[in-house]
């Protein structure tokens, strides 16, 4: 079983996108634990209009997150990019993962280098919730392949 966290930037999600992330989670279900957690602080606030003090925000908030004992994932749109089969691999090679996603203005380089891997899921830049969707679904057809699951055929 897959223990996987995703940490992105922001406040408490609106319902759609909810409702969307807890549907994908659910097909992961039987594969993976996968928690999600909004951080947001007072840090990060203040800091909104600089993009440096903001960046450091958001890495220093994710510090304490950084696993020990398990392999850290920046996403990042200048990352590696990786087809569902070199994905399903990575998840093969990892059952312990955390997930990082920036906010507004990106993860700080110093931040992305202190993680195991920067991983882009496409050259094109979306919006922290989209790119969770985007991760969550691809999540669900790593472990799919990996398991057989009819959903990747
Ligand atoms: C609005 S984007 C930040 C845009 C910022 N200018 C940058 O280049 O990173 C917010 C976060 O979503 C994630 N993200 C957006 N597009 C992505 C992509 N194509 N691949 C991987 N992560 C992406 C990254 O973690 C990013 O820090």
């Amino acid at each position: 079983m897959h223990r996987i966290a995703i940490y992105s930037i922001g406040k408490k999600d609106e319902k759609c996108y909810e409702a969307i992330y807890e549907d994908l989670i659910k097909n992961s279900k039987k594969f993976a634990l996968i928690e999600t957690k909004n951080v947001f602080n007072k840090k990060i606030n203040a800091a909104q209009s600089d993009a440096q003090k903001a960046m450091k925000a958001y890495s220093d908030t994710f510090k304490p997150f950084i696993l020990s004992d398990g392999f850290n994932i920046a996403l990042d749109p200048e990352g590696k990019c990786l087809d569902s089969f070199a994905f399903a691999n990575l998840l093969k090679e990892h059952t312990k993962l955390a997930f990082f996603i920036g906010g507004a203005y990106g993860l700080e380089r110093s931040f992305v280098q202190s993680c195991d891997m920067a991983l882009s899921l496409s050259p094109l830049t979306m919006s922290h919730k989209i790119a969770k969707m985007v991760l969550l679904e691809q999540l669900f057809r790593g472990l799919s392949i990996i398991h057989n699951h009819p959903y990747h055929k």
